[in-house]
């Protein structure tokens, strides 16, 4: 079933956000609501807290105020069980692909089912191999990560993310650090995803991706969404200042 974001059943639903570096706060009271199977695209200047908003969504940081629930739950900081449910349903991909240098391309798949949720090391195996079948890397099971290239060590790290059967996927700008030839092969393999009926949240500098594979784009600006809104209303009738600054920016 598809959940509007506006319902209240929505997958991730975050309502007053705030959060603190020391003195600075960087995130001023967002509020996000993502639908089951919607694709939304974070954009806007660096520093703005599009990483920092995705961090707090898998837990990764903690919040002062606001809440934030993903499928029902409420993220509880103080609830290691909670935070372990948490962390299986929300998978979450970096721009470094941080894979174990010392495990093979499908031992990095089977590594956190077998550890965390006991599968048995055949299933295991089996899943890992149809993942990595999945973002196209299927003969390279037992390729060590250094025999990679960027391109394929994101794609074994997004098999790896999907590996948990996560019920949302945050992507954090999971290109920026590829190669120009090698991005396409990484953004087919999210868009693939996309069309599959993942849940994602992207953060992403890649506006022409963005504006194809997204149901909805968001833009920050200073530790707020300034604007939210389809591809089309965001890129091509853009309503505030900040939006169009940061557009031309881009442009030049
Ligand atoms: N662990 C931290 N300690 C202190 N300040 C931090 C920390 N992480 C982020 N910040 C600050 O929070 C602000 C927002 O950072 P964040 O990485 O969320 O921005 P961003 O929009 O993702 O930027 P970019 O596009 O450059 O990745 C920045 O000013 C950053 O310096």
């Amino acid at each position: 079933m598809t959940t509007s974001p506006n319902s209240p059943f929505a997958l991730v639903d975050i309502r007053g956000l705030h959060k603190s570096f020391g003195a600075t706060e960087v995130l001023k009271g967002i509020d996000l609501q993502v639908g089951r199977k919607e694709v939304v695209s974070i954009i806007g200047k660096s520093g703005s807290g599009k990483s920092t908003l995705l961090r707090c969504i898998n837990g990764l940081e903690t919040f002062e105020r606001g809440t934030l629930t993903v499928d029902g739950q409420a993220l509880q900081h103080g609830d290691a069980n909670a935070m372990r449910e948490l962390r299986q349903q929300v998978g979450m991909i970096f721009q470094s692909f941080n894979l174990f240098p010392h495990l093979s391309a499908g031992r990095n798949v089977m590594l956190a089912p077998t550890l965390v949720k006991d599968l048995p090391k055949e299933e295991a195996k089996a899943r890992a191999q149809a993942l990595l079948e999945r973002v196209g890397l299927g003969s390279l099971f037992d390729r060590m990560p250094d025999q990679l290239s960027g391109g394929q060590q994101q794609r074994v790290a997004i098999a790896r993310a999907l590996a948990m059967a996560p019920t949302v996927l945050l992507c954090d700008e999971i290109t920026s650090a590829l190669d120009p030839e090698l991005v396409g092969e990484v953004l087919q393999v999210v868009e693939m995803l996309a069309v599959d009926g993942m849940t994602l949240i992207l953060v992403t500098h890649e506006m022409a991706f963005a504006r194809k594979v997204s149901d909805r784009v968001v833009f920050m600006h200073q530790g707020l969404i300034h604007e939210a809104g389809t591809p089309d209303e965001i890129f091509n009738r853009p309503q505030t200042p900040e939006l169009r600054q940061f557009l031309s920016a881009l442009r030049d």
